[in-house]
């Protein structure tokens, strides 16, 4: 069943400050999309506009669910995670004082995924052996990489058809970039998600990337169809060699 999302002509902003103008992006069943662009160009604004977390001052957000159309404008997060799109937040979000299994149990909130939890928790355990071990663990304790797996996985416990990833990278050194990004492929492949992932990374989300969209001052700068226009392409070189 297609699992897509779709972004027409979005404009968003906090007060008067515009952040987004003009956005056209869309990511189509069972893709890896990336959104790359370096700090403070409108990816997490952009994210936050499809989990209902920033309302667009213009445009239109819709994402399809088992091939159901939704029209997420007005939606509150809650709603659009029980649709099926889970987000797994820059700086991961995860509750310290908790266990590692507390945080995970906590992710399978919404309604359909209740009585799967235990199913859930399983396969969980089983793509991360580490969380499994580190079950009884306070999630604060955890290191950087091992937080990382652990929103990741408690994203997954809502059972979603479509993952927003917010920078999965950020704070992690380049060995765990590497095994997060390749682990959101896995898991993509494995259970069939739709992805978008933010990021300001760009080799390493080109690398798993079926297609990308470059954001510079909270424009679509490049919609590139697959990852070699990308990787060719000259403003992805000259933001990720200059760091603009
Ligand atoms: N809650 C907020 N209130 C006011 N301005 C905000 C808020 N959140 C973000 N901004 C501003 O919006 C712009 C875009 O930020 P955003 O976080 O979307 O960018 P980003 O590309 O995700 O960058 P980063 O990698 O640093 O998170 C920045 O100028 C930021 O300061």
């Amino acid at each position: 069943m297609a699992n897509s999302i779709s972004i027409e002509r979005l404009s968003a902003g906090y007060g008067a400050v515009r952040v987004l103008t003009d956005i056209d992006m869309h990511v189509a069943s069972g893709e890896t999309v990336a959104l790359l662009g370096t700090n403070g160009n409108g990816k997490s604004t952009l994210i936050k506009c499809i989990t209902g977390q920033v309302q667009p001052t213009a445009g239109r957000v819709s994402a399809t669910i088992d091939g159901v159309e939704h029209n997420l404008a007005g939606r509150s997060t809650q709603d659009i995670i029980n649709l099926g799109i889970a987000i797994v937040p820059e700086g991961r979000r995860l509750f310290p004082k908790l266990t590692v299994e507390e945080n995970l149990l906590l992710g399978a909130f919404r309604a359909a995924a209740r009585p799967r939890r235990e199913e859930s928790l399983a396969f969980c355990y089983e793509a991360f052996p580490r969380l499994r071990e580190r079950r009884t663990q306070l999630a604060g304790s955890m290191s950087g990489g091992e937080q990382q797996m652990l929103a990741i996985a408690r994203a997954l416990m809502t059972l979603p058809k479509i993952l927003l990833v917010d920078e999965p990278s950020v704070g992690l050194a380049p060995i765990l970039v590497a095994r997060t990004i390749d682990t959101i492929a896995d898991l993509k492949q494995r259970l069939g998600l739709t992805v978008l992932m933010a990021e300001q990374n760009f080799p390493q989300a080109i690398r798993i990337a079926d297609r990308g969209y470059v954001l510079v001052h909270g424009r679509i700068e490049l919609t590139a169809d697959d990852p070699q226009a990308l990787r060719d392409s000259d403003i992805v070189r000259q933001l990720y060699l200059g760091g603009a």
